[in-house]
């Protein structure tokens, strides 16, 4: 029933082990079931985890150059990759080897010799429990209705983000915008048509973002937040200049607004340069700040800030 539910059968199943022939019975016992990457070594392994992000990685504890317990403890250090079950198949059996396996973040083991039912089994159950809470971290960090991150996806993420912005010497910039007299909207069209308008703008500013450089989350009600990393000042003004006139142009009529005839966005921008080094809490106020000093001069407008060199 799960298996149906959650389509095991797309699952990428990672096989790492330096003998040919333990690799080759894995892919027999599994092949029909998932699709089967190969690795001979530790190193392999991981050109073929940052190629394709496996579902599952059945790792060898005991290979020539970089060690299975290597390449697991590599891997749970990279957020992309921490969340790989990885089980170990392991002729290894003493307390001791059992521990630094668990130490270095492993789900499972399976013995060698492989018992053939047991590796079908676990492969199952753990590719169950990585959908059952991938399925979950989706819906806990997706908005509803929109579909885009919710305010918990921002809050949680942004601040990696940041950092990671800070330690590399990337540029980045938080974009604080809102439907302009959506109120009006709301009274003039109703709530449901609200709703739609607001799954509409979610998703044409959505594909304004270059790819790669930015996720869009639902702040709260009609206030939408993004953070976009590594790109000029000159390029975010293009980027904010088109969410602009794309929501125009989606020519969704508004009545009751007194800057267009269209639903229009207002936006604040606050800018971070390379070698700046400030609290993440004063980008996103100097970003809100400016939104209300766009709304002021007339909505359907952008006001931005640069905070660093
Ligand atoms: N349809 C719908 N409306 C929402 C939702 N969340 C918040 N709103 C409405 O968004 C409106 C926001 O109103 P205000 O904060 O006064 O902002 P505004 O009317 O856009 O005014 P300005 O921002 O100054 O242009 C309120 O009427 C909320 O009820 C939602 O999920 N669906």
């Amino acid at each position: 029933m799960l298996m149906d539910f959650f389509n095991l059968k797309n699952a990428d199943v990672l096989v790492v082990d330096d003998q040919l022939s333990n690799i080759q019975l894995m892919n027999l016992l599994l092949k029909d079931h998932y699709n089967i990457y190969m690795a001979r070594s530790g190193e392999e392994a991981l050109e073929v985890v940052e190629k394709q992000v496996p579902d599952i990685i059945l790792l060898d504890v005991t290979m020539p150059g970089m060690s299975g317990l290597e390449v697991c403890r590599l891997l749970k250090k990279k957020p992309l990759y921490e969340n790989i079950p990885v089980i170990f198949i392991t002729a290894l059996g003493d307390t001791d080897d059992e521990i630094e396996c668990w130490k270095a973040g492993c789900v499972d083991f399976v013995r060698k010799p492989i018992n053939n039912y047991t590796l079908i089994n676990r492969v199952k159950a753990h590719l169950t429990l990585k959908f059952q809470s991938d399925a979950l971290r989706r819906i806990a960090l997706t908005d509803g209705l929109t579909g885009v991150g919710n305010r918990r996806s921002f809050d949680l993420q942004s601040p990696e983000l940041f950092e990671m912005c800070l330690d590399n010497a990337l540029s980045c910039a938080v974009i604080m915008l809102d439907i302009d007299f959506f109120k009006g909207f709301n009274d003039c069209y109703g709530h449901l048509a609200g709703d739609d308008c607001l799954k509409l703008v979610a998703k044409t500013v959505e594909q304004q973002i270059p790819k790669g450089k930015g996720q869009l989350a639902r702040y709260g009600g009609e206030e939408f937040v993004m953070m976009l990393t590594g790109l000029s000042e000159e390029k975010i003004e293009d980027v904010i200049k088109s969410i602009l006139k794309s929501v125009v142009n989606l020519k969704v009529p508004h009545e009751q607004s007194l800057c267009s005839e269209y639903v229009t966005v207002t936006a604040g921008c606050a800018f971070v340069g390379r070698d700046a080094n400030m609290p993440l809490e004063d980008v996103i106020h100097q970003a809100d700040g400016l939104r209300y000093q766009a709304k002021q001069a007339g909505r359907n407008q952008f006001a931005s800030v640069s905070m660093g060199s």
